[in-house]
């Protein structure tokens, strides 16, 4: 006889009544690219040169960037996902620098009778781009609603096992392309080394993190397969003005490196994206993978987490923890690394943002934060 197996009640969503997936954004034609990189870089003392660099990778893709589709997907998995368990939580989106911008969703939210929600962020790891400034964000545009839902963020996942296990098998995948002896090359997004210096509670965090995280990846693989082999973490997208030092090495100079090194291949791995938006589909897969061919080294870049089962069960699961800390009970935390989970509440003082290049030195010419368009 076959034993009827009682399922699992639904989880318990309260406090929540909605979830808000927040986003970065980007263009999706020729006519968006321009207005979308002023919104991007309004008082950020980005060079003109950079911008008109960045403008041409994304006209070189039809003035397309991939993120806000890559976000529809991640929505209808999340959906997929919640109903797989019963978690009756409606998922609204919003972005930072494209439409659909955050305030005109919390205006949507605020209309729907949402009170409370949790929000992901599209962005693991601290840092002010990564963390405080959407958090600002969402302050800004709750002050500009009124009646606006109280919202919570998630704890950074980038060393979830969720997070962690999508690189784990993405990376062996890639390394199984290549020649034996291959090395790994860890890749994230540049910022300030004095952005770094600031991130996270006790500072150095950004880096901190992707050190955690790629030597998790190293240790799962070594463990599967009993090879050692050289890795590094390295930086993409590096941006503002040449005087300002930025955190390296970029990734070009560290295939040039590695091919003196004699090295037979090397796997690509961007730790520092959800999913494969223009800095991974321009500077890896166009840019670095040139690189990699001038030198005729061997180059396989591993995929990001995007849909990946792991990913969108780890934000699901994510979205029930924090319902169950609000609550007040302590439901078990996931973690990979040596970092211990992240923190529910940022400090007020967590990641402040950044002084900027400005006329004079003085504090008081660093330019605002960027705002929306009204
Ligand atoms: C840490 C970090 C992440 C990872 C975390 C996360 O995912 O959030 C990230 C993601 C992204 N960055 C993106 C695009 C851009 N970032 C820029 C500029 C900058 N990024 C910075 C940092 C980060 N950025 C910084 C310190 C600047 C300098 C200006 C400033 O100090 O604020 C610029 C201006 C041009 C340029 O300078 O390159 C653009 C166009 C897109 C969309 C891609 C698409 O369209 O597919 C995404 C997901
Ligand atoms: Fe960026």
């Amino acid at each position: 006889m076959p034993v009827e197996l009682t399922p699992d009640p639904s989880p318990d969503p309260t406090p929540y009544d909605a979830v808000l997936l927040l986003s970065f954004g980007g263009p999706e034609k020729a006519e968006d690219v321009l207005p979308f990189l002023q919104n991007v870089t309004r008082g950020r003392g980005i060079p003109d040169e950079r911008l008109k660099e960045v403008g041409e990778h994304y006209y070189s893709f039809g003035g397309r960037s991939p993120i806000n589709d890559q976000n529809r997907e991640l929505l209808r998995a999340l959906r997929d996902s919640f109903d797989e368990i019963g978690l009756e939580l409606p998922i609204y989106w919003g972005n930072r620098n494209w439409a659909p911008y955050l305030t005109d969703t919390l205006r949507q939210m605020t209309a729907d009778g949402v009170r409370r929600a949790v929000v992901i962020v599209t962005s693991a790891y601290p840092s002010y781009s990564g963390c405080r400034q959407y958090r600002e964000n969402l302050a800004d545009a709750t002050a500009a609603v009124e009646g606006a839902p109280v919202i919570d963020k998630l704890r950074h996942y980038a060393n979830h096992p969720g997070f962690v296990g999508s690189f784990i098998e993405s990376t062996a995948e890639a390394l199984s392309e290549l020649p034996e002896g291959s090395a790994i090359a860890y890749v994230t997004h540049s910022i300030p080394t004095s952005m770094n210096a600031t991130s996270g509670p006790d500072g150095n965090g950004y880096v901190t993190w992707h050190q955690d995280v790629a030597a998790e990846i190293t240790a799962e693989l070594e463990r599967r397969t009993g090879t050692e082999r050289r890795t590094d973490l390295v930086y993409c997208s590096r941006s503002g003005p040449p005087q300002v030092p930025w955190l390296e090495p970029d990734v070009n100079d560290h295939l040039e490196e590695l091919a003196a090194a004699g090295v037979p291949g090397v796997a690509v791995v961007p730790i520092g994206f959800v999913s494969d938006h223009m800095e991974v589909i321009y500077d890896l897969d166009t840019e670095a993978a040139a690189t990699a061919k001038k030198l005729g080294l061997p180059m396989a870049r591993a995929a990001t987490p995007g849909t990946d089962s792991r990913f969108v069960a780890m934000l699901r699961d994510l979205v029930v923890e924090r319902a169950a800390a609000e609550r007040g009970e302590q439901p078990p935390r996931p973690c990979a690394g040596q970092l211990g989970p992240g923190w529910d509440n940022c400090r007020p003082d967590c990641c402040p943002a950044p002084r900027r290049p400005g006329a004079s030195a003085s504090p008081e010419s660093a330019a605002p934060a960027a705002k929306e368009p009204a």
